[in-house]
């Protein structure tokens, strides 16, 4: 079996994906405060009425061209990585976090430190244990991917302890050992103030389909972020 997902390898500059981050990344922003707004806000019944229409409005702008579905990854020569839909990291997706990975090669260590707001909510004023998945796995993948094994989460297995309160939190990882094409990693997210509030323990798979494109042309496992 073929990979489930392919990716395009442009011939993009530097200097183009570095515009389109800018570009797209401050539209993704601007969104996300707009998410928050239309959460919180206590303005009139009046005024959300006019502001959904001009919503619509601008909406109608953007889908006027699209791409046909998904975003996908793609890749530049340089070696750049087109992750924009990602669901935690991806910049041009405004339901991602947003969270910024620092993957330690040399360690195989991955860790995030985010904010997580009144989009997040589980509990009142607490982060949805969803959501602390969420960012877990994407965090837990990078490590395994830091490590020089990546892989496909195969299991996640989390230990809520304490409650998590909405505001800024960190997230780290690390491969605890690797066991042939498992990658097992361990984690945690931590409150502000240090508190460890969920442990997690995680399978990476290096999957069947990379398996035999290894065996078949060498190299190194495919990795997307
Ligand atoms: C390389 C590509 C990934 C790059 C990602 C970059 C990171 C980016 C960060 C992204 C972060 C976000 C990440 C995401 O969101 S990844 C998206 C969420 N995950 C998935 O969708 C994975 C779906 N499942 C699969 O694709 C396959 O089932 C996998 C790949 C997991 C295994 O299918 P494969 O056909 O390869 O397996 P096999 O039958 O040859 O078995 C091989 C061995 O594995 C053992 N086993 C099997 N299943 C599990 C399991 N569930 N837990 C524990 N162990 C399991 C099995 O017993 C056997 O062990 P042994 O008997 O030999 O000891």
């Amino acid at each position: 079996m073929g990979a489930p997902f392919n990716y395009d390898v442009l011939d993009l500059t530097d200097e183009q994906v570095d515009a389109e981050v800018r570009v797209f990344g401050a539209l993704t922003a601007a969104v996300r405060r707009l998410n928050e707004a239309t959460l919180r806000t206590t303005v009139d019944h009046a005024t959300v009425e006019e502001v959904r229409r001009q919503v619509e409005e601008l909406t109608a702008r953007l889908e006027k061209s699209m791409i046909p579905d998904n975003f996908g990854v793609s890749f530049t020569k340089g070696g750049r990585i087109r992750g924009y839909g990602n669901a935690v990291v991806g910049i041009r997706n405004p339901n991602a976090v947003p969270l910024t990975v620092v993957q330690d090669k040399v360690n195989g260590r991955a860790s995030a430190e985010f904010e997580l707001n009144a989009l997040h909510e589980g509990p009142p004023g607490q982060v949805h244990g969803g959501v602390v998945a969420l960012v877990l796995d994407q965090v837990f993948g990078e490590a395994a991917a830091a490590g020089g094994s990546p892989g496909m989460t195969g299991t996640l297995t989390l230990r809520y302890r304490l409650n998590t309160p909405l505001g800024p939190c960190s997230a780290e990882a690390w491969v605890d050992r690797r066991d042939g094409i498992k990658t097992i990693v361990k984690g945690e997210l931590r409150r502000a103030d240090g508190t460890v509030t969920v442990t997690a323990e995680g399978i990476f798979i290096l999957p069947r389909w990379a398996r035999e494109e290894i065996a078949k042309n060498g190299g190194t496992p495919p990795q997307f972020e």
